[in-house]
């Protein structure tokens, strides 16, 4: 899971293992070679780590174990195990709002550091495989150079270069962290909603608070600029710095940027309430890796999505899961400390008599605070003979105080549990104990320790780092957790814990009654589970996932921005044309055979001619091509058929419409190719959405196919057109195709919904096989030229060609290009089948009358030349795909456009 959608991904890939994770990296350091580009290997920091000098370093901190943490010099070998590595260990930048400590100031140029409290924190803490240097903010304003010099100077010497402040003055942090940070984007990624109150008020400084925000980030991305060194991987972290990776990516785009969110990301309907919406996410795509967040991109941003990843103009962000995790080896560890095990005995002395309940908690409205005293109230009242038995403790740290929205929740809290103590309470014990300030590690080790239940009632959560920590160290008591269902924990710990929604004080009371009730075994059961978990998924685990990944989609990328093809060598595609004897061409229609559509629309007389026509200059060489009996030509288009037919009825060719669904050879009648379960049930409803948005965008058009539907702004302005579609997709996405099995295929300038399983690709095979049997073939085809300006999912048609290839890998690099790139006996795969129910009654006429059993008969008989011999023999050389007018694709050649079509089709229609 991300650091992000733990709330709603369910079925996201597993995290690859260490191993799969390094095999990976190997492999690709293979390609990165074959790509014989020094720039595209794996990083390796040659950079000497230090370790601390303990016994120089006066107490600074209030926790001295940070100082060894945050220095640590360690890292894992292949099987996991510990190493003491001083050398090539790769450099890290991470980059986050805070630091892992916070200043404060003693004098002009005397400064102490103390341990930040937060789970970002706690989390990267737990990041030792790696040499890190952590940028950020001291949480302390310093305005004078003295005091920002010195504070330098002291994170520098006791953190041994491994934390660099970034200077913020007060009002860019009044404007930034507690205004855009802490005010909007914290509570809309948490569903609570913009602010409500002062709403004109909050409207109106919006804007500045955005231009502090982005000013803020820009200030981070200096001082990351400052300390960068080539190679370092920079890992920015939170919703503070969604502007860092572009500004990062523009001053270099070779910079290695991940971006990862420690919140849950709202759903793309909570998203597109922020005004700044499309600014931000843009910003975040600029990143190479992202934790998942595909939804909000593609329903905000009209982005295509794939499992890989979001395209935005051509770049690739690989969207990715990584779930957080805790160092609980630091945790276990730390039970057996002297001093924790004196805290441990004051507390259970202190309680003896008593079962005690724990809640740790930033005081944020996050983390359900009054939901969970009002919860411990009912079970009070429910259950008067636990008043004296029974004690909750609640660490409310405060945090982020100069927003008002959190002193508020301060006094609500206040008033609440002196309300419950002083009904509940008696002269001697009172039911609540209620803290407003953090504890230091060992004090919260030893309370987690002897704590027999831990309560999370968060109503948003990122993860919740607390309920890890309770169970790492619960392996002796083994006490219970009740856990929240909206933190992010609830999917990894949801099998051991007591799952409630906290917003149901009733339930949250029973399971209190449930969980003091249970009997030790099932505790042992259920502790023992989530113990696995949270030793298994560490923190460490989740830096080298996220790291290696980042790793790997860098030398991805470099392979991706490769897959530019060559020009066709035209001379060599007619050269080997004219060598061969049983010839294929199949090629695409719109924008292959057409004329290029003037990108500012037509003009008003031409509006109406919707329907795309072929090249006059085309008709020549098509018509010498078409009545060459060594030629067999295709047209396959996306099309419907009486498009095709009135452009090609006059030729002497094959036909497959709507991307091979339907074919005929112009002499004879269309039949369907359509796998028989193909469902349509969906087409009305998407009709509805493009007929609303085709009344609403000035030309533009939608067509009503038999297997797809498309919307098309190819006239329309531009800009207005695009903006369409992004209310359109999301349109499509909150209904009528949100549980349909559809693909929506996004074009330069249309949509269209179809069927998962239609492609080119998929339909070319059951072409073949009708076309080798109308023909009655007697050679195999030697000879495919497979042209045309396909969608990337259509793409699979190049690639049917040339299966032993892998198809992200371009020609370039291949290894060794097969002599023999394909022999096929075309049609065993998938069986021609006629429909004719979904036809017309003209055209049911006019198509085969062919029962079931027949037609079975056909495809079995067509499914070789002769027995044993095969219906392509084709040599890598004579294979020639070619994609027109993309830049990027998964074919061997390209040309620019239809003109140069023109003049390759010319070519071949002359050939001597
Ligand atoms: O830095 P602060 O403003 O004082 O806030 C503390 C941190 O709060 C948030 O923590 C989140 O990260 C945890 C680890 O991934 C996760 O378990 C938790 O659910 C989140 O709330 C915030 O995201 C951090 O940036 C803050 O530093
Ligand atoms: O007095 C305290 C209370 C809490 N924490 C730490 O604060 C973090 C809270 O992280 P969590 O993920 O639960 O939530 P967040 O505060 O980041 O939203 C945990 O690691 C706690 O150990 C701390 O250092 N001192």
């Amino acid at each position: 899971m991300p650091g992000n959608l733990y709330n709603n991904c369910s079925n996201l890939p597993a995290t690859p293992t260490r191993l799969e994770r390094l095999l990976r990296e190997r492999e690709l350091r293979k390609y990165s070679k074959c790509l014989n580009d020094c720039e595209a290997e794996l990083p390796s920091s040659t950079q000497d780590c230090f370790s601390p000098d303990l016994e120089t370093s006066t107490c600074w901190f209030n926790d001295e174990e940070l100082l060894e943490t945050v220095s640590a010099s360690r890292s894992l070998n292949d099987d996991g195990e510990r190493l003491d590595f001083r050398t090539s260990k790769q450099r890290l930048l991470v980059v986050a709002n805070r630091l892992p400590v916070s200043a404060v100031r003693h004098g002009e140029d005397s400064w102490q550091l103390e341990m930040s409290v937060g789970g970002l924190v706690t989390a990267l803490l737990g990041v030792k495989e790696f040499d890190t240097r952590w940028i950020g903010w001291a949480g302390v304003n310093v305005p004078d150079e003295i005091g920002q010099k010195a504070l330098a100077k002291a994170l520098d010497e006791k953190l041994m270069q491994r934390c660099i402040p970034v200077f913020l003055d007060e009002e860019v942090v009044h404007q930034y962290y507690n205004g855009y940070c802490n005010n909007i984007l914290w509570p809309l990624f948490h569903y609570i909603g913009l602010p409500q109150e002062d709403r004109l008020a909050t409207t109106r400084s919006f804007q500045s608070q955005f231009d502090a925000y982005k000013k803020a980030n820009q200030l981070f991305a200096d001082v990351v600029n400052e300390h960068y060194e080539e190679g370092d991987v920079v890992w920015c972290h939170d919703y503070h710095l969604m502007f860092l990776p572009k500004c990062l990516k523009e001053r270099n785009s070779k910079m290695k940027v991940g971006w990862f969110l420690h919140t849950p990301f709202p759903s793309s309907e909570i998203h597109r309430m922020l005004p700044s919406r499309l600014e931000l996410l843009r910003s975040v795509l600029a990143a190479d890796l992202v934790g998942h967040f595909v939804s909000a991109c593609t329903r905000i941003l009209g982005l295509e999505g794939t499992p890989e990843g979001v395209e935005d103009q051509g770049k690739l962000t690989r969207i990715a899961a990584f779930p957080v995790g805790i160092d609980s080896e630091r945790f276990i560890k730390a039970l057996e400390l002297p001093e924790v095990q004196d805290h441990m005995k004051v507390l259970k002395q202190r309680f003896a008599g008593r079962k005690v309940m724990l809640g740790v908690d930033r005081l944020d409205m996050i983390k359900g605070i009054p939901q969970k005293i009002l919860a411990f109230e009912k079970f009070l009242e429910e259950n008067p003979n636990w008043c004296n038995k029974v004690v909750l403790l609640q660490i409310a740290v405060p945090t982020r105080t100069d927003v008002p929205e959190y002193q508020k929740l301060t006094s609500q809290v206040h008033e609440i549990v002196g309300r419950i103590n002083g009904r509940f309470g008696s002269l001697t014990a009172v039911p609540i104990h209620h803290l407003d300030r953090s504890l230091d590690f060992h004090e919260l080790c030893a309370l987690y320790a002897v704590t027999d239940v831990a309560l999370v009632t968060s109503l948003r959560d990122g993860m919740n780092l607390v309920s890890y920590e309770y169970v790492a160290c619960q392996e002796s008591k083994k006490g219970v957790l009740i856990l929240s269902e909206f933190a992010g924990a609830a999917q990894s710990l949801g099998a051991g814990a007591i799952l409630v929604n906290p917003w149901n004080v009733t339930e949250v009371a029973s399971s209190i009654g449930y969980a003091l009730n249970m009997p030790a075994d099932e505790r042992e059961k259920r502790h023992h589970h989530n113990f696995k978990h949270v030793i298994s998924h560490t923190a460490q685990e989740w830096a080298a996932t996220f790291v290696s990944e980042l790793n790997v989609t860098i030398v991805e990328a470099q392979l991706r921005t490769r897959q530019i093809p060559p020009p066709l060598p035209i001379e060599v595609a007619v050269d080997r044309y004219s060598c061969l004897n049983n010839r294929l061409l199949i090629l695409g229609f719109n924008a292959t055979l057409t004329e290029p559509v003037d990108t500012l629309g037509r003009k008003d007389s031409q509006i109406n001619e919707w329907e795309p026509k072929l090249r006059p200059d085309l008709r020549e060489p098509l018509r010498k091509l078409c009545d060459d009996p060594k030629t067999t030509v295709l047209v396959l288009s996306g099309s419907a058929r009486n498009v095709l037919d009135d452009n090609f009825s006059d030729y002497n060719l094959w036909l497959a419409a709507e991307n091979g669904m339907f074919l005929r050879v112009t002499t004879g009648d269309w039949m369907t190719t359509m796998p028989e379960n193909l469902s349509m049930e969906w087409v009305d409803s998407v009709k509805n959405v493009f007929e609303y948005f085709t009344d609403r965008t000035p030309r533009s058009q939608f067509e009503v196919r038999e297997t797809s539907l498309i919307w098309n702004y190819k006239y329309s302005d531009v800009e207005f057109g695009r903006l369409q579609a992004r209310d359109l997709l999301q349109h499509l996405w909150t209904g009528p195709i949100s549980n349909a099995s559809l693909d929506v295929v996004q074009g330069r300038r249309s949509v269209e919904v179809r069927s998962v399983a239609v492609t080119k690709g998929a339909a070319i095979d059951r072409i073949l096989g009708e076309i080798v049997h109308n023909k009655g073939m007697k050679e195999p085809i030697d000879y495919v030229l497979c042209i045309g300006h396909f969608l990337t999912k259509d793409e699979d048609i190049y690639t049917f060609f040339e299966p032993e290839l892998p198809s992200e890998v371009p020609a370039s690099v291949r290894p060794q290009v097969p002599t023999q790139v394909r022999t096929s006996i075309v049609g065993s795969r998938a069986a021609l089948l006629m429909k004719q129910n979904s036809m017309s009654a003209v055209e049911q006429n006019k198509s085969y009358a062919i029962d079931g059993d027949t037609l079975h008969s056909m495809v079995t008989d067509r499914i070789s030349l002769q027995e044993g011999s095969s219906v392509l023999d084709l040599q890598a050389n004579d294979y020639f795909s070619c994609s027109v007018a993309r830049k990027r694709s998964n074919s061997r050649y390209r040309l620019q456009s239809s003109d140069e079509v023109v003049t390759l089709l010319r070519e071949l229609a002359d050939h001597r």
